[in-house]
């Protein structure tokens, strides 16, 4: 197996390390055989060859059997356009062909006090967002800037762009929906807005014809507003939510605050090949970047959901995720997270305590 690791901008370059010290430990205990290469994406590249998404890069990743990465953007550089760092992104998922990204939302008692919602409306939260990622008005054309001809104010220069999904683009990440419901409680939401979308009327269709080759899960239409709503007053009513690209964007978000914070949670994105590609749910961070601050959490979960999916060793995912609860309901806490009772560590601290309680729960060699 071949791992490229992408740690990018920002808290990209911190949480990395911490990542790969769990893999390392992972490797050298339990007979997990990777090579591992790393490679550039972001503003170090841009700065250095006027490429965020460098040649060299994009072969390594059409090489990997598994793809880690960290964090790419700096909104101070957005005016760069398609060279702007966070354009590698879309890229590279481009060159992956990648369209189904999966991430999971559990509230562990241990957790509930990191929740910004009472206990009452946070206990037993889990639930899984099933995402498309490949296009929607993210990549659709046309879209761009033009002379408006209509509308309220015609002469002016009005912002485009195209909400659009073929119907074979909506069936195959129903399939991934329906699979992971089935994993899960066999309960999937399917979150669009077909009131007012011709697109969402489509996806709702596909959607319900593909329910027919899973009669053991329930499936639900509910639209994207209420969904973010009901996310937030009852989290814990959910099993599966399936929904587009730009609904899934903000859904996540919104998700990943239920849970304490958008650094705790990490996510798997499927290709159709076999090659599996793991990023955290956020960003690069850059008001915390440099200063050791970052929460390395769902960067090492996506070492864990790398070792279930890629390497097939879901008893080693497993045990990963335990040195993590654990760690947690120690008490150990990044700054984000860090209330009155509970120790505040750093991003490579928090990494360490891990990593420490990860070679305790492992059996010895
Ligand atoms: N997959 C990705 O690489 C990805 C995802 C989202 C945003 N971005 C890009 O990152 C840049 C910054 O975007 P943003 O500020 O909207 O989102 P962000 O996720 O980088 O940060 C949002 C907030 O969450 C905090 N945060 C994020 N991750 C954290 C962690 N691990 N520990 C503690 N706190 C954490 C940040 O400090 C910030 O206050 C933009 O250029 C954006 O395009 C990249
Ligand atoms: C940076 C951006 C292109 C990306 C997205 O919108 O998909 C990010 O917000 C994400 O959630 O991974
Ligand atoms: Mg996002």
């Amino acid at each position: 197996m071949r791992v490229l690791a992408l740690a990018g901008d920002g808290i990209g370059r911190e949480i990395m390390p911490e990542a790969l010290r769990i893999f390392a430990i992972v490797q050298g205990r339990c007979g997990v055989r990777a090579e591992l290469v790393e490679g550039a994406i972001g503003t170090g590249p841009l700065m250095d060859e006027g490429n965020p998404f460098p040649a060299a890069t994009e072969t390594e990743a059409r090489n990997a059997d598994a793809v880690l990465f960290g964090a790419a953007g700096d909104p101070s550089l957005d005016h760069l356009g398609p060279k702007r760092p966070d354009s590698a992104i879309g890229a590279l998922r481009k060159l992956l062909n990648l369209y189904g990204l999966v991430r999971e939302y559990r509230i562990a008692d241990a957790q509930l006090a990191m929740s910004p919602l009472r206990p009452v409306r946070a206990r037993s939260t889990d639930f899984a967002i099933v995402r498309e990622i490949s296009g929607d008005v993210y990549a659709a054309q046309p879209k761009g800037q033009r002379i408006a001809e209509d509308g309220p104010f015609p002469g002016e220069v009005e912002g485009f762009d195209t909400m659009r999904y073929t119907e074979s683009e909506v069936r195959r990440i129903a399939h991934l929906g329906f699979r992971t419901a089935r994993a899960r409680s066999g309960r999937l939401v399917s979150a669009d807005k077909s009131n007012v979308l011709a697109t969402s009327r489509l996806w709702q269709r596909v959607v319900a014809e593909v329910a027919a080759e899973y009669p053991d899960v329930a499936l639900t239409h509910q639209l994207a507003d209420n969904t973010a709503m009901q996310l937030v007053t009852d989290p814990a009513s959910y099993d599966t939510i399936l929904t587009a690209n730009l609904f899934g964007d903000i859904l996540s978000d919104v998700a990943s605050a239920l849970t304490g914070s958008i650094g705790l949670v990490a996510s798997v994105v499927f290709n159709e090949t076999g090659q599996v590609y793991y990023e955290p749910g956020h960003g690069s961070a850059l008001d915390i970047a440099g200063q050791d601050k970052a929460n390395p959490i769902a960067m090492i979960r996506c070492v864990a959901l790398m070792l279930r999916h890629s390497f097939d060793r879901p008893d080693l995912a497993s045990t990963v995720e335990q040195a993590i609860d654990e760690v947690l309901a120690a008490g150990l806490r990044t700054a984000e997270i860090h209330v009155d009772g509970t120790t505040l560590v750093s991003c490579s601290a928090m990494g360490k305590a891990i990593a420490d309680r990860l070679e305790a729960l492992l059996p010895p060699d």
